[in-house]
């Protein structure tokens, strides 16, 4: 058993289906896993009961249940008082959350909400078992909109999908993992992601050896998202970036507070890494023919996602773009509109929506939001367990596009979904704070990380 967050691999993620594959298969060979199950419960149990109160486990009909039961016996035999029902006793110690897990398939009863609102108002810290009872498993949402709050989770045999995406990561709490001693024996559904090294720079690199960023964006009163895109290219170690402001005079300074940006245009630039949209208004929409036409590699981010979401042409370009190349960026309400669907139906299950607005587009797709879900056509989905709110801030989406711009200036054999996993996780592990981070600050941040 360990404590799962901060990640430091790449692992695999299971959804309901594959889990219970798995589960079948090593059945056959160890009968023991919700002994096993229990045992780990019951193991958490003791590190984590706060005080000699009672340990109340609530337990389901099911084998999640099951597991709870088991824990009862073994905290039982360690001499820990517990009571095992759905309504709370006097101060308990700690409370085992054992109703619902990878069997949830409706919305929880009015009883079972009883027992997740007893749960929370008890005062004591709450370990769900597996999922928090009410948590689907594949997609993050809870059922019906009621899901227990946990404080630890501990999950067992597999990672689920939805612990980390959509309300997972909001449930969930500090999250364990036991895999029960059993290795998994079929292709993951999914991945989460580990730390990705920044771009190695030979000792004989020069400027000219990290590539070119064009930024494109920046409409009157909107240049400071440009500006923060183009920072972050730089931060990350882009040899050289360039700014195209919509409309600022032809003698005016890229960025006064950063000298080392340039001005450029797709002209000058026709190799360059695009990264096309950060508050670049509706006139974005004149430009993107050419930059989808003629840029090798692109990241659309923001104001040039909702000219495509209304422009059929702009799609079909976007759709001829060879496969690997671009990458989009949408938070849930730009996926929403570019899917023609609203955002309740796109954050109800974030990895088909992603996976969806992929294959529509032609192109590497990071849903934004908690647990962001990167997808593209032949490659499995990723989902980012990195960040938190403190990135929920005016500008971290700008400084995501152009870190992602800087990368792939300086990795340019690398595919757009490689990038994306790359830059998505950097991003959010610099934007792990308590608090707010100002996006200029985060900037600062991705370029301390190693
Ligand atoms: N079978 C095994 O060997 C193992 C099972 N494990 C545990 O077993 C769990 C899965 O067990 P199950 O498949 O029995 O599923 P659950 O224990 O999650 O529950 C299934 C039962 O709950 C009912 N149910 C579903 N939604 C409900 C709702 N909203 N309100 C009320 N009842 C509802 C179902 O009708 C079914 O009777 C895992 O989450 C894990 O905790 C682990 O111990 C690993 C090993």
């Amino acid at each position: 058993m360990r404590l799962l967050l901060p990640t430091t691999a790449t692992l695999p993620l299971f959804d309901v289906a594959a889990s219970r594959r798995i589960e079948a298969r090593a059945l056959t060979h160890s009968p023991d896993l919700m002994a096993r199950a229990g045992l780990a419960v019951a193991k958490l149990a003791l590190a984590l009961r706060r005080g000699d109160g009672p340990v109340w486990i609530a337990c389901g009909p099911g084998n999640n249940g099951g597991d709870g039961q088991v824990a009862a016996q073994r905290l039982t035999e360690a001499a820990v008082p517990v009571h095992v029902g759905h309504d709370a006793p006097h101060r308990p110690s700690l409370v085992i959350d054992a109703l619902l897990g990878l069997g949830l398939n409706r919305a929880p009863s009015t009883e079972m909400q009883l027992s997740f609102a007893a749960m929370a108002a008890c005062g004591a810290p709450v370990l769900a078992v597996d999922l928090p009872s009410g948590l689907l498993a594949d997609t993050g949402q809870a059922a019906g909109g009621h899901a227990v709050r946990a404080d630890h989770t501990l999950a067992l045999l597999t990672l689920k999908p939805g612990l980390f995406t959509g309300e997972g990561r909001a449930h969930c709490g500090r999250l364990w993992f036991d895999d029960l001693g059993i290795a998994p024996d079929e292709a993951p559904s999914a991945e989460l992601l580990g730390p990705t090294p920044r771009p190695a720079r030979r000792a004989t690199s020069h400027k000219g050896s990290h590539g070119q960023v064009l930024v494109v964006g920046g409409a009157p009163g909107m240049q400071g998202a440009a500006r923060l895109a183009a920072r972050a290219a730089l931060a990350c170690g882009a040899g050289r970036v360039y700014v195209d402001l919509l409309d600022l005079p032809a003698d005016e300074l890229a960025d006064a507070g950063r000298p080392e940006l340039m001005r450029g245009t797709l002209g000058e630039l026709p190799q360059a890494v695009g990264v096309v949209g950060c508050g670049a208004g509706a006139a974005i929409a004149d430009q993107l023919p050419a930059l989808l036409q003629q840029l090798p590699r692109l990241v659309l981010d923001a104001d040039a996602l909702n000219a495509v979401a209304t422009h059929p042409r702009l799609q079909d370009l976007l759709r001829a773009r060879p496969a690997g190349t671009t990458v989009l960026t949408p938070h849930p309400l730009e996926a929403a509109r570019l899917l023609g669907r609203d955002t309740g139906a796109v954050q109800a299950d974030r990895l088909t929506a992603a996976r969806d607005l992929s294959a529509h587009l032609n192109g590497c797709v990071v849903l934004k939001g908690s647990g962001s879900v990167i997808a593209s056509a032949g490659a499995r989905p990723a989902i980012c367990a990195s960040g938190g709110p403190a990135l929920a801030t005016a500008g971290s989406g700008d400084v995501l596009a152009g870190w992602l711009g800087g990368l792939w200036a300086q990795q340019p054999d690398a595919d757009a979904h490689t990038i994306a996993c790359a830059g998505v996780d950097a991003h959010g592990r610099a934007g792990e704070v308590d608090g707010v981070l100002r996006a200029g600050d985060l900037i600062e941040r991705l370029a301390a990380l190693r």
